[in-house]
């Protein structure tokens, strides 16, 4: 079982602050195992608050940037270098800031005229062979429900007995779904209570297949994404939801009470962190709050 904690913030400078002191001590704390440290961005306001933290914090110096392994959690399909694409926003915020590898940082691709299948269909391709580079590298982080012999060797015992539960289902669909075990998968949530860019009532929501997908017709624009699927979301150690602003009130309300958004579906394999501002939280009953972050 994952465990599972609400904090709260004042204001969302307060909550991005709070989140970024968080990111750097998670950071550190896969690192110091020896491990490098694969994390999944989320775009965003909030987000990129946080990265911006992150780049100013004078904890910054204690990850070594260049054992990171950055990926998207979606991406808006637009021209490389646009201001709305999610990259953009984390490079310009955190990325141009700290010394990464550029190896090790993993961009949905721009349109470049490929399409958005074809695009989505890369990046399955790249998570893919990232998971198998974690296994022959003898640090078994990959997560694959791909037959009984697949590599959760570092998981936690949670996370273990989740991946053993998929791999028990022989022929299911989403045998294919094979990318690293993240050490952390941090999510926004739109007042609809989208998640990545799986938005309600739309097809991608029920793909297993694949670890990444094309999305036609986003309510939220621009119209065209890429997301990974539910599938992938779900092997991550830790997934932190990180929501700021009154319009997300509701969306995390039927999040945390219910499963009538994607938001209620993602779930760390050790860990799941609601950390939300006050207005964003504004809707939880009392006995749903619990200390601030
Ligand atoms: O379009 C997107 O929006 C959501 C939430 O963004 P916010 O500005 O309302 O915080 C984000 O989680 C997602 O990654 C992004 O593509």
């Amino acid at each position: 079982m994952t465990s599972f904690a609400l904090l709260l913030n004042r204001d969302p400078d307060g909550l991005a602050h709070a989140v970024a002191a968080r990111l750097i001590t998670r950071l550190v704390d896969v690192q110091s195992t020896g491990k490098v440290a694969q994390v999944v961005l989320t775009g965003g306001r909030v987000a990129s608050a946080v990265y911006r933290a992150v780049a100013e914090s004078p904890a910054r110096t204690a990850i070594d940037w260049q054992r990171v392994e950055f990926w998207w959690g979606d991406e808006r399909f637009l021209p490389d270098g646009d201001p709305e694409r999610n990259e953009t926003q984390a490079r310009d915020a955190l990325l141009s800031k700290v010394d990464v590898d550029p190896a090790k940082v993993h961009p949905m691709a721009a349109d470049t005229g490929q399409g958005p299948e074809a695009a989505a269909a890369a990046y399955a391709e790249e998570l893919s062979a990232a998971a198998g580079a974690a296994r022959t590298e003898g640090a078994p982080r990959a997560a694959s429900v791909s037959g009984a012999g697949s590599a959760e060797g570092e998981l936690s015992a949670a996370a273990t007995s989740r991946a053993e539960g998929a791999d028990s289902g022989a022929g299911r669909a989403d045998a294919e779904v094979r990318v690293p075990v993240f050490d952390l998968l941090m999510l926004g949530v739109g007042p609809d209570g989208h998640v990545a860019s799986l938005f309600p009532d739309h097809p991608e929501l029920a793909v297993d297949d694949r670890s990444a997908v094309a999305v036609h017709d986003s309510p939220k624009p621009p119209p065209t994404r890429i997301s990974l699927t539910f599938p992938a979301l779900a092997r991550a150690e830790e997934v932190w939801f990180v929501v700021a602003g009154e319009d997300k009130a509701d969306a995390v309300n039927q999040a945390l009470t219910g499963d009538t958004v994607p938001a209620s579906r993602p779930e760390g394999l050790s860990r799941t962190l609601w950390l939300l501002d006050d207005a964003a939280a504004a809707q939880l009953a009392d006995d749903t709050r619990s200390p601030r972050a």
